[in-house]
């Protein structure tokens, strides 16, 4: 019997640094076939377009599998499974397959899947890494939380204090392997050291903590871990039992009426703004900052069309921290503004628009 295929969980936060971490993996693969499955939340395939942007003769857009509809923890049975066995049926085998999770997905229902004996006898899970934004952790956008909410939880198993974006957090760190500790240049070697021992005293036994810029690191250390991760759930489990569940009773047969689904992604919403050109790409990352800071928007990203240049503009903004950049001529794609915001559920869409458009 042929030896499984390993697969890599990267999850983390919304803005981490996946996207990146993954497209430095693929320019250094050293001629490995890798696979990548992208689920991304929103309905515009922004990371799919950033990778394929990419042009390394590794990330051919063949490799490229994307699930367009939301998260992989609701749609494990429907969508990833397909997938899955779409990728294992083909002839030209990957050496590796690397699924980036949705920034607001839990790593642990995906992880779970592997054991569906559809796939288990083909593949394991190689190891999950979390990518961890460590200026934002730094700021205490998610860590004050996470220590409180441990103290208390240990006072009182059914105690509900957090939020959910802590939840999230808390739980993708559960259930690491490794947990990468990105925008280190963002950081000071004393805060850096500080963090990375934060984190390795909240994760389970035994967990690599590394740092990273750009998710540069190399691809030996990334992938090759050889955990079986879907066997040990042991410890890695989500992390709030009590009142909020994730999925113990969530059922991927049933709950399809899409009216009650009991789950903290009902606490996120996404949505795409389209706009006209864009004259000033400077003073639009600052518009678009404003708009963030006003609104609370977590994250938001895409391509914008500027006057007069035949390249698109890639924004990406992690809170209000907004990167731009021109990536690549639009090519085949249409010559349009489209960006997506994602925040919690709650954002004032129509005046979100009205400013971005503005
Ligand atoms: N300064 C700095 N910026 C980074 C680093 N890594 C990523 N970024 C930037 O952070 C933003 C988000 O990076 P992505 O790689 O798209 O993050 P992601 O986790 O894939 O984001 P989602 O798919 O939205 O969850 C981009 O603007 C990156 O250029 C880093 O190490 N340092």
């Amino acid at each position: 019997m042929a030896a499984k295929i390993p697969a890599t969980v990267v999850t983390g936060f919304l803005g981490a640094g996946k996207t990146t971490l993954i497209r430095h993996m693929l320019a250094n693969a050293n001629g490995k076939r890798i696979a990548l499955i992208i689920n991304e939340f929103g309905d515009l395939g922004v990371d799919g377009d950033i990778l394929k942007g990419c042009g390394d003769e590794t990330c051919t857009e063949d490799d490229i599998m994307e699930l367009s509809n939301g998260c992989i923890c609701c749609t494990v049975a429907d969508d990833f499974i397909p997938t899955m066995q779409k990728l294992l049926a083909r002839e030209n085998k990957p050496d590796h397959i690397v699924i980036e999770t949705s920034g607001l997905a839990l790593p642990q229902p995906l992880v779970r899947a592997f054991n569906w004996p559809e796939i288990s006898t083909k593949v394991t899970v190689d190891g999950v890494i979390t990518v961890v934004d460590g200026k934002a952790v730094d700021e205490g956008v998610f860590a004050h939380n996470v220590a409180a909410v441990d103290a208390q939880r240990k006072l009182d198993e059914n105690l509900d204090h957090e939020t959910p974006l802590s939840e999230l957090f808390e739980d993708q760190i559960a259930c690491a392997d490794m947990i990468v500790v990105n925008k280190a240049d963002l950081l000071g070697e004393a805060q850096a050291d500080a963090l990375v021992a934060k984190l390795k005293a909240e994760a389970r036994g035994g967990v690599q903590v590394v740092r990273a810029s750009h998710g540069a690191l190399p691809v030996d250390v990334l992938l090759g871990q050889g955990i079986g991760s879907e066997a040990d759930m042991t410890g890695r489990d989500e992390v709030h039992h009590g009142h909020h569940h994730h999925d113990d009773d969530h059922d991927h047969d049933h709950d399809h009426d899409g009216d009650h689904h009991d789950h903290d992604h009902d606490d996120f919403e996404s949505f795409v703004v389209s706009r006209d050109e864009v004259s000033d790409p400077k003073a639009f990352a600052a518009q678009v900052s404003d708009v963030i800071r006003a609104h609370g928007i977590l994250r938001l990203k895409g391509f914008v069309a500027v006057t007069g240049k035949p390249m698109r503009l890639t924004v990406q903004a992690v809170g209000p921290r907004v990167d731009h950049y021109f990536d690549q001529p639009f090519g085949a794609n249409p010559r349009e503004t489209r960006l997506v915001v994602i925040g919690q559920a709650g954002l004032d869409r129509a005046a979100i628009e009205a400013a971005l458009q503005a």
